[in-house]
């Protein structure tokens, strides 16, 4: 368990499920070795297997910002505040950018429990990331711009980003990294329905995962409306209007358009400071 002092080295506090899909992310990408990312968890044992393939791996917080450049907070909103105080003291507005992907958390919420004006940038990505495929979501309002321009490439090396004011990230929460649960479970659904009607379990799950994909490359690759590319599919009297109107009286949108405004609401929630 041994650290370089080095700018370029990324301390990653928090190897949970984000924090770990994104160091995975990072090396996958090839721009980035895993010697040079360290990852903290209070109990440090269950990173055994990301040591093995040359992260590092601590349970001393300020120790690994000490040790690096770029410090990515990846813990829960609720568990912010106690690594915030654990911190303080190593961070070094000079040195440092913080990166916090903690949902519902502000720029200004972390530079008042630090009591310093450290610049940080957020960061709202899904676990996609862990494939290069993720969208995230940055802002901040104190970066510099060349920090701003480190935190995106360090970004768009694990999937896209956009710029927003700082205001939208509960709703950039909602529809990017709440959304993949959304689409997953639209998929597992579809699945259900293919087994339903005759395909094995496994043999509907990839046919409709492959098909949702289509789906979505479709727009993307071409810059369509989803409705022009619906038109194309639903032939008069056919079967595709009739399923999909089907859909629609069962509340098909507004299932999806009331939990993602619910999504949004409870992420600008999440966040209780402590004294
Ligand atoms: N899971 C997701 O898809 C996304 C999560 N987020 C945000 O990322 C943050 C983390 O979420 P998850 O990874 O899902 O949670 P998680 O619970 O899987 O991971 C948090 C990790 O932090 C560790 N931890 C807690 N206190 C610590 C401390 N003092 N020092 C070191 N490690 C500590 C925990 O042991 C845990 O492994 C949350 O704030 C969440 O809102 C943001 C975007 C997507
Ligand atoms: O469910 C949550 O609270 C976190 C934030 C975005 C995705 N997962």
């Amino acid at each position: 368990m041994s650290f370089s002092t080095n700018q370029n080295n990324i301390a990653i506090l928090g190897g949970g499920n984000i924090g770990i899909a994104l160091a995975k992310g990072l090396v996958k990408s090839g721009k980035y070795n895993a010697e040079q990312i360290t990852i903290t968890r209070r109990n440090v044992r269950s990173l055994q297997d990301l040591t093995n393939q040359g992260f590092g791996a601590t349970d001393n917080n300020a120790q690994a910002v000490q040790q690096a450049g770029v410090v990515v907070i990846a813990v829960l909103p609720q568990q912010l505040d106690g690594l915030l105080d654990v911190i303080r003291e190593a961070v070094d507005p000079e040195k440092h950018v913080l990166i916090s992907v903690v949902s519902g958390v502000s720029v200004a919420d972390i530079t008042k429990r630090l009591v310093k004006q450290v610049q940080v940038v957020r960061a709202m990505p899904n676990t996609a990331i862990a494939i290069q495929e993720s969208m995230t979501c940055l802002a901040s309002n104190n970066a510099t711009k060349e920090n701003m321009a480190l935190v995106k490439d360090m970004f768009d090396t694990v999937g896209e980003t956009i710029e927003i004011h700082e205001e939208l990230m509960t709703a950039a929460t909602a529809l990017c990294a709440c959304g993949i649960a959304f689409f997953l479970r639209s998929i597992r659904a579809a699945s259900q329905g293919g087994t339903e009607i005759g395909f094995h379990a496994a043999e509907a799950l990839h046919m409709a995962a492959q098909t949702a994909k289509g789906a979505a490359a479709l727009l993307l690759a071409t810059g369509n409306h989803p409705e022009g590319e619906i038109d194309k599919v639903t032939s008069p009297k056919g079967c595709t209007i009739a399923g999909l109107n089907e859909m629609e009286h069962a509340g098909f949108s507004s299932a999806m358009i009331k939990g993602i405004r619910l999504s949004a609401q409870k992420a600008g929630d999440l966040y209780v400071k402590s004294n």
